[in-house]
């Protein structure tokens, strides 16, 4: 699709090299104001101040007077795959039980994997794609979907086929996560260690083997997965080539994040709960902290201390964890929105956390996150809109007029 905007407002987050940005780096926005961009072939060819626009070009235009041109989202921490919700659990909470609570009673992520193991593979491709096509609609333009839900071989590669099909329908880039160790199964209840050999030597290899996923990913959590466990994980992993990215500090700082960092993690997701020695042990590596905000949000816990981190001179990523026990919800504006609401992050940071520096976390930051030439042409074009403060201000509303993956409209095709 070859496309020309024009009079676009405020053309956002253009760079011409990429870069994760640390600390005080994510303060700054680089923006063209009154600009174009020409889409050639499903990528971004070129931009640049309206006084030098290619009106005379003979393809189509849009004219985005007023309005504001972005990369889209990238959500780098979904569980987007999963058969039926989980809405009885958020009843139970509201009336005093604790997610830790409903999870011990044999709800949470069992119960979860109890309906997506009696969910047949098309069915669950059917609940997933109509996921998908939402986040796409809200201006999610890359994504990273987790198994997890499975937990045993035929349910866990059930849910990374479906991944997998999902890449091969969609335009959008999709980068899969083997998350087989995310609770013990009944099968294994009292012998965990068991389950995990299980998921090291028979899920593992056939995972690998078929090429269903690019990372591996593990519960670090007290009642979940231990320190050894989690090392183990990673290790046999990375044996197969696959980078870990795992779940850790989300009720209590164990030692997750060192043991990641050891083992080179390229991302830790979750971090409400964060130590002094957790960031020490961050700015030592090149691991990339992710934020979920709607996360806390819905369960009512500590939000991921922002702050600190970027007075850490860290990187932060922000992604929805969109899932039916903790979050379910996939809208990367209520995310940007809930950063700088609860997380005190400026639109700036949120926007780079939300863009370029959530493209490293899944190591697409070569094809999006940014207006670059040469990158896909995945855009987000919003309605008139004041400026891009206004984005997280009007939280909850929508202010997106159309979506481009590859230069293709999909809200209006
Ligand atoms: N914490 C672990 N996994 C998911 C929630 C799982 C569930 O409750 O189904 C999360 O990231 O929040
Ligand atoms: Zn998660």
């Amino acid at each position: 699709m070859n496309l020309l905007f024009y009079n676009i407002q405020s053309l956002l987050q253009v760079r011409s090299e990429n870069k994760l940005l640390k600390g005080s780096e994510m303060k700054v926005l680089p923006c063209i104001e009154n600009a174009w961009l020409l889409v050639e072939n499903g990528k971004i060819a070129d931009f640049g101040e309206m006084s030098s626009c290619p009106l005379h070009l003979k393809l189509k235009k849009v004219d985005a007077k007023g309005k504001i041109i972005l990369p889209t989202w990238i959500d780098s921490h979904t569980h987007l795959i999963y058969a039926g919700n989980r809405e009885n659990e958020f009843v139970d909470r509201i009336n005093g039980l604790s997610y830790e609570e409903i999870a011990k009673r044999g709800g949470g992520i069992l119960n979860s994997a109890k309906k997506l193991q009696e969910t047949t593979e098309e069915e669950l491709f059917k609940q997933s794609e109509k996921r998908l096509q939402e986040v796409i609609k809200m201006g999610t333009g890359a994504i990273e979907i987790k198994s997890g839900y499975g937990l045993t071989i035929e349910a866990e590669l059930k849910m990374l086929k479906v991944a997998k099909k999902l890449g091969n329908k969609y335009k959008l880039p999709i980068k899969k996560t083997f998350l087989g160790a995310h609770a013990v199964p009944l099968a294994y209840k009292g012998d965990k260690s068991a389950y995990i050999q299980h998921i090291i030597n028979d899920m593992l290899p056939k995972v690998a083997e078929q090429n269903l996923a690019e990372y591996i990913d593990i519960f670090c959590e007290q009642g979940y997965f231990d320190l050894n466990d989690t090392e183990l994980i990673m290790q046999a992993g990375k044996k197969y080539g696959l980078k870990s990215k795992i779940h850790v500090n989300q009720f209590n700082s164990i030692g997750g994040i060192e043991k990641a960092v050891q083992n080179q993690a390229l991302s830790v997701d979750h971090l409400e709960v964060l130590t002094e020695k957790d960031l020490k042990d961050l700015q030592k590596s090149n691991t990339i902290p992710v934020a979920l905000p709607s996360c806390s949000l819905f369960l009512s816990i500590p939000y991921t201390p922002a702050r600190k981190i970027l007075e850490a001179q860290l990187p932060l990523v922000l992604a929805t964890d969109y899932n039916p026990g903790s979050t379910p919800n996939g809208n990367m504006n209520l995310i940007v929105s809930l950063a700088c609401i609860k997380m005190n992050m400026t639109p700036e940071e949120a926007i780079n956390a939300a863009t370029i520096n959530a493209a490293y976390a899944i190591e697409l930051e070569h094809k999006v996150g940014s207006i670059t030439k040469g990158k896909l042409a995945n855009l987000i074009l919003t309605q008139e809109i004041p400026s891009y403060s206004f984005l997280p201000y009007s939280f909850g509303n929508n202010h997106i007029e159309e979506v481009y993956i590859q230069g293709e409209p999909q809200i209006n095709p």
